[in-house]
């Protein structure tokens, strides 16, 4: 054993130690340090050692950001009922579901607070000044005359001002100023959207205050409350989670006893609620003398997301131990020297094993206006470099010359993936454009835009279908016990045997089978197992048709004055090709390519690629333009200046996003990195170099890599 890894074990141990005396402890490591092998290990030394050796009833609980990192800890952990792996949202919602009564409160007072928010919205709009305007009483009737004719909005709601007016103008009991709200019929739209809005919770707040509901439930698959179904999407749920705790202590009792060990693995992507919640419980623990221990395993230095913690952990949860590690075991030394220069802090990481050497990592620029064939041209070079010099060295595997290209701008990424075309009708959406990353192309389900998400199954189901490889369970789900294979088949033959080319033709195709298949039924059933409708949504065709566009419609046009232009965005979704759809389906999926595979930076983290190509640019999209060439630039002052560019406390915070970036996609690399940068680096190049050693145009004709 070499004196390194007797000081990585020892780092072990004292884990092990932080365990036997119940100190809650933060595990600090750099990128490929092996945190989650470290914590995997901490997961076998507490089962063993705590759990079975005692005989207790007791589980411990460890906490992912993804469901991928669940099963990825699953697998390795091996079968283990003690250890309950899972997502924030799971084990929360597992630990607080029997709080039933405590969690009517809680859901009430929220009711209550949207209402309220609902109250501010229409007094405070300038689209609900016609309604503002209007005596208490006259409010009152149009009220009223709204709620009478609620089905009449509903079938109108999509149809142009004109037509739109024409539906209320031959409703009889209509109020005589009516014709004077309906001026501007967006803002008629909006108002009466408010007003129902805070019906619907008000009969619901009815329910509960006379015992006729009592149940509330976090519903996992779509991304927005719809808290009139007594239901509660994901952030609330981490609301309700600490509410609770901080309300009840006998809750807080309640989960030291039967998780008295608490692992959470990339902390610093945790929304501070989680760690809120953490720290109530830690608190209790201490105040009432109980045997507790939270690990908190992560790097503060991985934190891209706006919702995470990052280095905020250190003023939410103080009192904890620190536990440093500054070995790594993933890459070369090359590769550590660029991820060392680019966090510049106090891990100062070396590599394991000395011999781990042989790394390389080059940075080229070219300022040519053509950017993706640029990127293209390098890659295949890229390539045949990487072909050529493992040809020369022996065997080789289909690892040694696949190339994962990291790339900054989501529109390059679509391109690259063959889904440009998808991205920018997205684009045009009513998302703004600082959640596109996430509610378009996360692939993590959850934070999809809950109309992306519901295209995202709708292709996939196709996608399944076409393909033929699912069973009639992945199809249909638990509905597939009772129902007639002969239905069953039927259906899936109907919908995989026409041809499909666009969206459009897809919706099409399940509408004209809703009305006309001998097994329209049992399509219902596979669109909401599949899709997640509602029993409600699939009960007719039109149905189906009218709230898939108008979910489209709310996505598309949220605020939109113009209808032509409205119905324009909407059909351009529609048209979409299923082909570009399902290459889009597939990079949410993660299915990737056999040679060249493109991610964005945020899709890399916590994983390792033996050859990286990192794709730079000034700015990441429009909304953060120069983002990287401001980084570099500050980089490259010195330490005085440095300071005072950093002095505006939303230019430093950006500054660290920027970092943390950039750090984690060059440290996914485990052996070569080669960096392209696609503008004019005249003005950073001393920066840039200060990270990357020398910088060079490309091309250029020397690439040799070193053995
Ligand atoms: N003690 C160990 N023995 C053998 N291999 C190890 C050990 N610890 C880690 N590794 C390997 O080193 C690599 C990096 O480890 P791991 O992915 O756990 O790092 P990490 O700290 O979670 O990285 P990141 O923060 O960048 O996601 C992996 O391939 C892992 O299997």
């Amino acid at each position: 054993m070499t004196s390194n890894e007797i000081a990585e074990l020892d780092i072990q141990k004292s884990i092990h130690k932080h365990i036997d005396d119940f100190n809650s402890f933060r595990f600090n490591a750099g990128a490929g340090a092996g945190k989650t092998y470290a914590l995997i290990e901490t997961l076998k030394y507490v089962t063993i050692n705590k759990i079975a050796a005692t005989k207790s009833p007791q589980k411990v609980a460890c906490i992912t950001y993804t469901n991928v990192a669940v099963n990825e800890i699953k697998s390795r952990l091996g079968n283990s009922d003690a250890v309950k792996v899972s997502t924030i949202h799971e084990r929360i919602w597992k630990i607080i579901k029997r709080a039933q009564p405590q969690l009517l409160i809680c859901h009430k007072e929220k009711i209550e607070e949207v209402i309220e928010k609902n109250k501010q919205d229409l007094l405070g709009s300038p689209k609900a000044q016609f309604f503002n305007d209007l005596e208490q009483p006259e409010q009152q009737e149009f009220l009223e005359f709204a709620i009478q004719t609620k089905d009449l909005f509903y079938q109108s709601k999509k149809l142009n001002a004109a037509p739109f007016r024409h539906a209320y103008n031959t409703e009889i009991n209509k109020p005589e100023f009516l014709d004077n709200c309906l001026r501007n019929v967006r803002n008629f739209k909006f108002v009466v959207g408010l007003l129902y809005k805070k019906q619907r919770l008000k009969v619901c707040l009815e329910r509960i205050d006379t015992g006729e509901i009592k149940r509330v439930e976090y519903d996992s698959k779509v991304n927005s409350d719809r808290l009139h179904y007594m239901k509660f999407s994901h952030d609330t749920l981490l609301e309700y989670g600490l509410k609770l705790v901080e309300t009840y202590p006998t809750l807080c009792r309640i989960i030291i006893d039967s998780y008295p060990y608490f692992f959470i693995d990339e902390y610093q992507d945790t929304h501070s609620n989680v760690v809120k919640f953490v720290k109530t419980i830690h608190d209790y623990a201490i105040e009432n003398n109980k045997d507790w221990v939270v690990g908190y395993f992560g790097d503060t230095a991985q934190s891209i997301y706006d919702d995470g913690v990052g280095r905020k952990i250190e003023g939410l949860h103080d009192g904890l131990v620190n536990v440093d590690k500054i070995f790594n075991r993933r890459s070369h030394q090359q590769i550590i020297d660029v991820a060392n220069n680019i966090r510049a802090d106090q891990i100062v990481q070396v590599p394991i094993f000395e011999e781990r050497n042989t790394g390389s990592v080059r940075f080229y620029y070219n300022n040519s206006e053509d950017k993706l064939t640029t990127a293209q041209q390098f890659l295949v070079e890229y390539k045949n470099e990487l072909v050529t010099h493992n040809g020369e060295s022996g065997d080789i595997s289909p690892e040694d010359t696949k190339i994962h290209c990291l790339v900054l701008t989501n529109k390059l990424m679509a391109n690259f993936n063959g889904f440009g075309d998808v991205y920018e009708v997205f684009q045009k959406s009513a998302i703004y454009y600082d959640n596109l990353n996430t509610q378009v192309l996360s692939q993590q389900l959850e934070k999809l835009h809950p109309t992306v998400l519901a295209i995202f199954h709708l292709i996939k189901l196709y996608q399944d279908i076409l393909q033929g490889k699912v069973s009639y369970y992945d199809v249909f789900g638990t509905s597939s016990r009772n129902m007639a294979f002969s239905k069953a088949s039927l259906i899936i033959r109907e919908l995989g045997n026409t041809e499909v080319a666009s969206l459009k033709n897809w919706v099409d195709l399940i509408i004209d089978r809703l009305d006309n298949s001998n097994a329209k039924e049992v399509l219902g059933k596979v669109l909401i197992n599949r899709v997640n409708h509602f029993e409600g949504d699939v009960i007719s065709a039109d149905v189906f048709r009218s709230s898939l566009l108008d979910s489209i419609n709310i996505l598309m046009n949220e605020d939109s004055e113009d209808e032509d232009k409205a119905k324009e965005k909407n059909d351009s979704i529609l048209e979409l090709p299923i082909t570009s759809l399902m290459n889009w389906a597939n990079f949410i999926y993660g299915i990737e390519a056999d040679d060249i595979s493109y991610h964005t930076y945020h899709g890399t983290k916590g994983e390792e690629y033996k050859n990286v190509a990192i794709i730079l640019e000034h700015s990441f999209g429009k909304i953060n333009k120069d983002k990287f060439k401001n980084y570099f630039n500050v980089i490259q002052q010195n330490e005085e200046e440095k300071k005072r560019l950093l002095s505006d406390r939303e230019v430093e915070e950006k500054h660290i996003n920027t970092q943390n970036l950039l750090y984690v996609a060059s440290s996914r690399a485990i052996k070569n990195l080669r960096v392209l940068y696609l503008d004019d680096i005249s003005e950073i190049k001393e920066g840039i170099e200060t990270i990357f050693g020398e910088s060079k145009p490309w091309p250029i004709e020397d690439n040799h890599i070193p053995e």
